[in-house]
């Protein structure tokens, strides 16, 4: 139940609070999407999930932001200084998003069209410019019949309650349809520059310490602020970072919010298993029912923490089938003493973090407000000698000088076992294609006989999943 302070006049960053607390009070993972009709609670500048520093970027933010009742689809033309004195319309009650406000709209006028940005099971995102304001935007479609309307509703939902937070991208006012009723869309802020997939891609070494500080900072940032407000991402990849400055890419922000839903409601488990996946969910079969976990979003962080660090992932899918994932397990549970030698090049205190993050027990990871602190407050990179004579400090220069930072990234790379069963992205260096294989240790007949046989295991299961995939 929402409260409203009689007297009190919202101001637009007031508004930006109110616009995400509402989320808390969504019911909007069960299927009939009613929640309360009573005017929404005002809680002043209460932004209980962000520092200072960041509440007070998002005010700045929501200052520069008309408040959400008016960044409605009709008032992109409006000027700026008229929708910041706005109020919100008491007729459109907060409380009242239901699927009768899906507006039927003739996309060609009101839009040009542009390419695609990218697609995936929901549908598609398109680049358009809407006419009347002149201003870029994103438009996601929701195919129809493909897509059910609940769905579609229920992804707009969750993306414009969550606008408000400076990492998360901005979804205007609006369901629409389009005029043939081939789609459901709605509009979102135009990410001009790539996703953090496409910068790592082309930074096959890795991304500097410094740069991944500033990525993780942004989207631990975001992810604390939704596990706050109860929400589960559950689809954390770097295809759903977008990066909007493209020097120091500190202004991240997450998008995707299609499979989004309450902390404890219950899913049925219906996708594949990707790198991203924690264990948990690597074990259980499709239309498994699953309780929904914040667990599992600190896993995909991990993932991505590592993705950024090094330029590939740590394994393929997280399970005892991949020598990589095993071996990562066997230390952890101190069954091997040896440090796998892809983790390496971390310091101490980035692999307490991955402990932390990337540990098969969902209970023993960490809360997205302790990741953070902890990626940035260490150093995440060990020094390594460039030559016996000279070393260099990643985690000190990689800032400065870039040359040092590349020198050493191509050591971290160079030092991987190139035998080990390992996910490369599509995008190998040429440094890679020439690596020359090194002399193997001699190994023990014992762990030659474990190494064989998790690789048949592993190709029969690539087998297995790529028949079913078929
Ligand atoms: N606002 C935006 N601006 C620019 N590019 C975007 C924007 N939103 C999404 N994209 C691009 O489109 C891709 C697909 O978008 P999105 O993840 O929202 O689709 P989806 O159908 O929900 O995908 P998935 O299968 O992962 O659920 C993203 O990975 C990103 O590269």
């Amino acid at each position: 139940m929402l409260f409203y302070e009689l007297g009190t006049m919202p101001s637009s960053s007031d508004m930006a609070s109110l616009h995400h607390r509402a989320v808390s009070d969504l019911d909007i993972a069960n299927s009939s999407l009613s929640y309360s009709n009573d005017a929404p609670e005002y809680h002043g500048s209460d932004l209980s999930a962000l520092s200072i520093k960041e509440k007070q970027k998002s005010e700045e933010l929501a200052a520069r932001l008309p408040p959400p009742s008016v960044r409605r689809h009709a008032s992109l033309a409006v000027d700026n200084s008229r929708r910041l004195n706005t109020v919100r319309n008491p007729a459109l009650k907060r409380g009242s998003v239901t699927m009768e406000q899906i507006k039927k709209v003739d996309l060609d006028a009101e839009y040009a069209v542009y390419k695609q940005l990218g697609s995936g099971r929901f549908g598609f995102i398109k680049l358009a410019e809407h006419k009347q304001a002149k201003k870029k935007i994103a438009i996601k479609f929701f195919p129809r019949p493909q897509i059910k309307q609940s769905e579609f509703v229920r992804e707009y939902n969750y993306s414009y309650f969550l606008s408000p937070h400076p990492n998360i991208i901005d979804t205007y006012d609006g369901m629409f349809a389009s005029n043939d009723d081939s789609a459901f869309f709605f509009v979102q802020e135009f990410c001009p520059y790539a996703s953090l997939r496409e910068a790592v891609e082309a930074a096959p070494n890795g991304l500097t310490e410094e740069t991944t500080k500033a990525i993780m900072n942004g989207v631990l940032s975001a992810i604390e602020f939704m596990h706050n407000e109860n929400l589960v991402h559950r689809n954390l990849k770097t295809e759903n970072v977008l990066i909007f400055d493209n020097k120091t890419y500190s202004r991240v922000k997450i998008t995707d919010f299609g499979l989004t839903r309450k902390i404890d409601s219950t899913v049925k488990h219906l996708e594949y298993v990707t790198n991203y996946h924690a264990p948990e969910l690597c074990e259980i079969v499709v239309n498994e029912v699953l309780t929904v976990r914040d667990s599992v979003d600190i896993w995909a962080l991990g993932i991505i923490f590592y993705y950024c660090l090094k330029g590939r992932f740590p394994w393929q899918k997280a399970t005892i089938m991949y020598k990589p994932y095993w071996e990562w397990e066997q230390w952890l549970k101190r069954k091997n003493p040896a440090l796998p030698k892809r983790w390496e090049p971390f310091s101490e205190k980035a692999l307490k973090i991955f402990k932390r993050s990337l540990n098969p027990k969902p209970k023993d990871r960490w809360s997205a407000k302790d990741m953070r602190k902890c990626i940035m407050k260490e150093k995440l990179l060990k020094p390594i000698k460039v030559n016996s004579s000279a070393s260099c400090n990643v985690a000190g220069t990689s800032a400065s000088s870039s040359v040092e930072s590349h020198k050493a990234q191509t050591l971290r790379k160079k030092s991987d076992s190139p035998d080990e069963y390992v996910y490369y992205p599509e995008t190998t260096s040429k440094d890679d294609r020439l690596e020359e294989p090194k002399p193997q240790k001699k190994r023990s007949i014992i762990s030659q006989w474990i190494n064989t046989t998790l690789n048949t295991m592993a190709e029969i299961s690539e087998q297995v999943v790529s028949a079913r995939d078929e």
